[in-house]
């Protein structure tokens, strides 16, 4: 809130300058740890609930998050599209509102968009470390836009990978999402031939039909399946669905949401949150996956972390303040 008691307006530039994976990754694995412990006086998040867009194959979500202990008091809007091949309009548009618990006050009015695809990468990054195979050496990732992107960067950060493939549906579209991240990347031909031999594949495509083949999977492999955030969309066939154990950041909104889990018949193992806590293993030796739909608890602790950040530097009343 500014000195006149106006919520402050955080753009996308600074949310990108404010949120850092090194203070995103603690805060995040300890908030999904909390959440699966599925406790009201630590954590209220409910499922999402999701408007449909029929007319325009698109969605409008509203995530709300309470985190008690820490009193973050947020919420997210954020509409997702399945767009035609080739189409300008971008694929997700979010907005994030920051309340103060206490007297109800919007705090902050942010940019959702950069803490999409940030916390979503980070939330990925913290189930591989505890489900990806002991040596892994290839990352693969199926998809180049935002998610792609942003996964690349907290992957590449946090892993040393001695190899990193991507395919996209429009090879130009990988070839420039290889020369604008800052290291080397393999433009593949084929998702399969990015996907075979490869210890850890990424899925951020906006497919709706499996585009990730369990034959082409290595066994042993750790699968991040993050697009497909509908019920009658998939990602990933059925044999890879059956065959790999099976993990989610909510059991609840997997069970609702993910195409891949629904129309596959497979059963989630355990959320993320539960092997963080030491209450279900993450069978590294198996090949495993985890399905993200996305949880407002990620963009509560992503906002109150641009929140902090932006107070700490004292705020920029000529860019952020109404
Ligand atoms: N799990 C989560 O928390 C979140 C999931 N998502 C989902 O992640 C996916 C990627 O999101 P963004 O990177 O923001 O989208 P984007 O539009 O920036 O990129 C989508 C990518 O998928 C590719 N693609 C589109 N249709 C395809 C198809 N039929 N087959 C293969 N590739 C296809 C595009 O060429 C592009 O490379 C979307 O499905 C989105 O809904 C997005 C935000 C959060
Ligand atoms: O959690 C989110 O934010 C989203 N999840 C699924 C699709 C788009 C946004």
């Amino acid at each position: 809130m500014n000195m006149a008691g106006l919520p402050v307006l955080i753009g996308k530039e600074d949310v990108a300058r404010l949120l850092r994976y090194k203070d995103l990754l603690p805060k995040l694995e300890v908030a999904l740890g909390q959440f699966s412990k599925h406790d009201i006086s630590e954590v209220i998040q409910p499922v999402r609930t999701v408007v449909p867009l029929t007319k325009h194959n698109g969605f409008l979500g509203l995530m709300p998050a309470y985190m008690v202990h820490e009193d973050i008091l947020c919420t997210k809007m954020v509409a997702f599209y399945n767009r035609e091949q080739g189409s300008t309009l971008p694929s997700t548009q979010a907005t994030v509102l920051l309340f103060d618990p206490e007297s109800g006050c919007v705090l902050a009015v942010m940019d959702g968009e950069v803490i999409t695809a940030m916390r979503t990468a980070a939330a990925s990054a913290i189930s591989a470390k505890f489900s990806m195979p002991v040596q892994s050496e290839v990352l693969c990732i199926l998809g180049s836009g935002h998610q792609a992107v942003s996964h690349y960067d907290v992957f590449t950060e946090a892993f040393a990978f001695k190899q990193v493939r991507v395919w996209s549906q429009r090879k130009e579209s990988a070839e420039s999402f290889a020369s604008a991240v800052q290291g080397a990347v393999t433009v593949c031909s084929s998702a399969k031939e990015a996907v075979e031999g490869a210890d850890v594949i990424i899925t951020v495509t906006g497919a709706s039909q499996p585009v990730l083949f369990g034959e082409w999977v290595k066994p042993g492999a750790h699968v991040a399946a993050v697009g497909a955030c509908s019920p009658g969309w998939r990602e990933l066939d059925d044999v890879l669905m059956k065959k790999a154990v099976v993990y989610a950041d909510s059991r609840e909104g997997a069970m609702k949401e993910s195409g891949d889990i629904i129309l596959s018949g497979a059963q989630v193992f355990a959320e993320i949150g539960e092997v963080i806590n030491g209450t279900a293993p993450g069978h590294r030796e198996k090949t495993t996956v985890y399905k993200s739909l996305g949880m407002g608890i990620q963009d509560a602790v992503s906002a109150k972390l641009v929140y902090d950040q932006w107070k700490s530097q004292g705020g920029d009343p000529g860019v952020t303040h109404q």
